[in-house]
């Protein structure tokens, strides 16, 4: 590590609440001293935090240790000698009796050193000893060292005098258990025991160095020596973070603050330049999640049961245990999500992808549709043998049901819709109970693009849709399970339904068994909405690609569509409001279109019929047509001169005359043709689109008084980008439905 890292770590053990921080090995290199040096003169160093810095027994490098040290607050030297047979055969080459002289002689280097520092600087120091390799170390010889070393220290008292022996299992090569007991003779035979702080330092060699550090504790240790994520040498040192919150989801606070585990394992990786493991206790990137069906389901029920739990216990003001299966503690502790929790891949379950579905849609899913959308999703991850996202499984969920905006919208999608209710007919009005009502449905729906308008009554407004999609469609489906909940609360709420459909025509008794159904969800603020929204979703599903037949509207006899429906289809289909004296004309000539079919047209032959009857949009142009123009003010601007061109029955006219406006010069010029006279009953107009592609829609109703007497009326209907070209061509275009009396020609004029 370099300065930089090696601070950043310091600081971070500092943030986490450590109060001895063994900072440096600071004989090892320039680095390291000079590390220690910078803590001290930069005053990094918090009052209530010991540093502690380790050394050999070796008289040169204790001196620049305690050099290293010199002018901190407090300071602890941390010296070892390996006390065991295999360090004192091999590595020493000592007897017993070297090995105790070796402790002895640098101990004694160490209090003059740091009596002579203290003096000068007034750093406090404590003396930190190791029987290095203590685990491996006969336990009455370890016992030995250690008297030895506090006889020779020979001023360890109470509280922050304590000598500190600290035991480590160098090697971890026997059982937690038979540490523990060595830490327990080593505390029991120990002289002056209360002026002893028993620290354990394990590794993990054996992969126990938690469980050893846990049972050393219950033993009679002190103190332990740790690594934030258990680096070190080998397998590592025992982990102080798995430490801290092993005892935190007993109960017992470590005094050490994790809630922001993210920060220390971004410090820990960056400076040791290693990754933590995705299963690493409590710090790795999996261990809060689910994968497998079981637990998925599990921490789901956890979760709901728990949100009932905390309810009860806020209203009563008691507690709130965290107590969810498989999830030891409460990831939000640790600064974590339950983003993670559960994640999907083939061996997930319904509950997960529920779970996933209600956290991210907000959707509490029925427990049969749960199977159905689990299937759907099952099918996916095996198909690709991979991990599914939220984003694969919310956008399974939006294209299973036509859910959530137009990208995911199905064949039929609900435009807008009345419910209202009419008695039955044949309820009995002389008792008590309210009579029977049934409920109508009224409204637009768009089927494969194009708005038409359908009507159904039925039980209730699920019924009544579904009638409607019966009668219109050919579609005959039944409703066999609705449920809903609310989503949100105070003005914001709304209604999620959930609907599934099967064939119509079905008894009650075989409806239920059916193995084929489908199912739909609806959301809106209105709960027949969401219902209705529900049932179309299904809907969706069942018709799949299947043609659907023409829709019709029936005009004649006994009309089930009147005036506005088929004001509605002209205005779906070709975006023009027709003024209602306007509708009221064109639904006389479908009616008169329609006596042929008994009285039906189709959405296809309305719009045929409507463009036909106005000249709208045909290719064939109408008798008299607008061929260019141009108009002037005339004098102050209070009159117009209007020049035009017209196809007059085939014939090309040019022609002008003034008036008060340009419909009145449109009027003028085409009376001057005709005898008799034309005049204007009704103008209308509005925009069609809007932004740069917006154009005037006119409408313009005239009425002909023939030079007989008799009077007729006509509408004319034009849009153009223009509006005055569009207010001139459907002039023109009322003017063409008149069988109109040219003008006697007066010699020759
Ligand atoms: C158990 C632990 O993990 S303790 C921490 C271990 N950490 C480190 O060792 C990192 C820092 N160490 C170093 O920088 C170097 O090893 C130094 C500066 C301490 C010593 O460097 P060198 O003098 O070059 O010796 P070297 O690195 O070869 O160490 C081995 C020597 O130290 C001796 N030695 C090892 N441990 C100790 C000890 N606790 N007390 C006294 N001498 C010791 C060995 O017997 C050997 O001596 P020898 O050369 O006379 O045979
Ligand atoms: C110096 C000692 C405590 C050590 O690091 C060990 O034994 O692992």
């Amino acid at each position: 590590m370099t300065i930089e890292q090696k601070t950043r770590f310091f600081q971070t053990l500092v943030k986490c609440g450590l109060k001895e921080i063994e900072v440096a090995y600071p004989a090892a290199s320039d680095t390291d001293f000079n590390f220690v040096r910078g803590l001290i003169e930069g005053n990094q160093i918090p009052d209530d935090v010991w540093i502690q810095v380790l050394t050999p027994a070796r008289e040169d490098l204790i001196k620049r240790t305690v050099d290293a040290v010199a002018g901190a607050k407090k300071a602890i030297i941390h010296m070892y000698n390996a006390t065991s047979p295999c360090f004192r055969n091999i590595v020493f080459r000592n007897s017993k009796e070297e090995t105790v002289a070796l402790a002895i002689k640098h101990t004694k280097i160490v209090r003059e050193l740091t009596e002579e520092c203290s003096a000068r600087t007034g750093t406090v120091f404590r003396y930190e000893y190791s029987p290095e390799t203590f685990s491996q170390t006969e336990a009455d010889f370890a016992l030995e060292v250690c008297e030895a070393v506090k006889a020779t220290w020979g001023k360890a008292g109470t509280g922050d005098e304590r000598i500190i022996f600290n035991l480590p299992a160098t090697v971890e090569i026997a059982p937690p258990n038979h540490f523990a007991d060595q830490v327990e003779y080593f505390c029991r035979k120990i002289t002056e025991r209360e002026k002893i702080a028993v620290s354990l330092h394990v590794h993990n060699d054996r992969g126990q160095g938690v469980a050893a550090a846990e049972l050393g504790l219950l033993a009679g240790g002190d103190r332990i020596e740790g690594c934030l994520l258990g680096n070190g040498e080998r397998t590592g040192n025992v982990d102080i973070v798995n430490l801290a919150l092993n005892l935190y989801t007993q109960g017992v606070h470590p005094n050490l603050d994790f809630s922001d585990i993210q920060s220390v394992i971004d410090t820990v990786t960056s400076c040791n330049d290693l990754p933590v493991h995705p299963r690493h206790p409590y710090a790795g990137e999996l261990v809060f999640t689910a994968f497998s069906g079981s637990h998925q389901d599990a921490v789901k029920k956890g979760f709901e049961a728990q949100r009932k739990r905390w309810a009860e216990a806020e209203a009563k003001g008691e507690p709130k245990f965290w107590d969810i299966p498989y999830l030891p503690i409460d990831p939000a502790d640790l600064g974590c999500t339950y983003e993670a929790v559960i994640r999907v891949n083939s061996q997930s379950g319904k509950g997960g992808i529920a779970y996933l579905v209600q956290q991210h849609l907000g959707l509490d899913l029925p427990r049969k549709m749960q199977v159905v959308f689990y299937q759907v999703v099952q099918d996916i991850a095996d198909r690709e043998a991979r991990e599914m996202t939220v984003e694969d499984i919310t956008t399974a969920f939006r294209s299973t049901y036509h859910f959530g905006g137009s990208k995911y919208e199905g064949r039929l999608t609900l435009k807008s819709f009345k419910i209202s209710s009419e008695p039955v007919a044949d309820s009995t009005t002389d008792s008590e109970e309210p009579a029977d009502e049934r409920r109508l449905f009224d409204g637009t729906v768009a089927v494969d693009g194009a708005v038409r308008v359908i009507r159904g009554d039925g039980n209730g407004p699920l019924s009544a849709l579904l009638d409607a999609l019966r009668t219109h469609l050919d579609v005959d489906l039944q409703v066999r399970e609705y449920s809903e909940h609310a989503i949100g609360e105070g003005s914001n709420v709304k209604a999620a339904s959930y609907v599934e459909i099967v064939r119509g025509g079905q008894d009650v008794k075989d409806a239920r068994k059916s193995s084929e159904s489908w199912w739909g969800v609806g959301v809106d603020s209105d709960i027949a909405g969401s219902g209705l929204r529900a049932v179309l979703g299904a809907v969706n599903n069942a018709i799949g690609d299947r043609e659907l037949p023409e829709l019709k509207l029936s005009v004649g006899f006994n009309a089930k569509s009147g005036q506005a429906d088929v004001a509605n289809a002209i205005l779906s289909s070709l975006h023009l409001e027709l003024p209602r004296r306007f509708q009221a004309a064109f639904f006389e000539v479908v009616q008169r279109a329609a006596r042929t079919t008994g009285g039906d047209i189709s959405y296809t032959d309305l719009v045929q019929l409507f463009r036909s009857s106005y000249h709208y949009g045909t290719s064939v142009p109408s008798p008299i047509e607008l061929v260019r123009f141009n108009l002037e003010n005339v004098g102050e601007g209070e009159r117009k001169e209007l020049a035009i061109e017209l196809d007059w029955h085939g014939e090309h006219r040019k022609l002008s005359a003034e008036g008060s406006g340009v419909l009145s010069s449109a009027l003028a010029v085409l009376n001057s043709q005709i005898d008799g006279t034309l005049s204007i009953k009704e103008y209308a107009e509005h925009s069609i689109g809007d932004g740069t592609d917006v154009e005037a829609a006119s409408f313009v109703e005239l009425a002909y008084d023939h030079p007989s007497g008799k009077r007729e009326t006509a509408w004319g209907v034009s849009s153009d980008t223009d509006i005055t070209a569009s207010g001139l061509k459907a002039v023109m275009r009322a003017a063409s439905a008149f069988d109109l009396v040219p003008k006697k020609l007066v010699n020759g004029h």
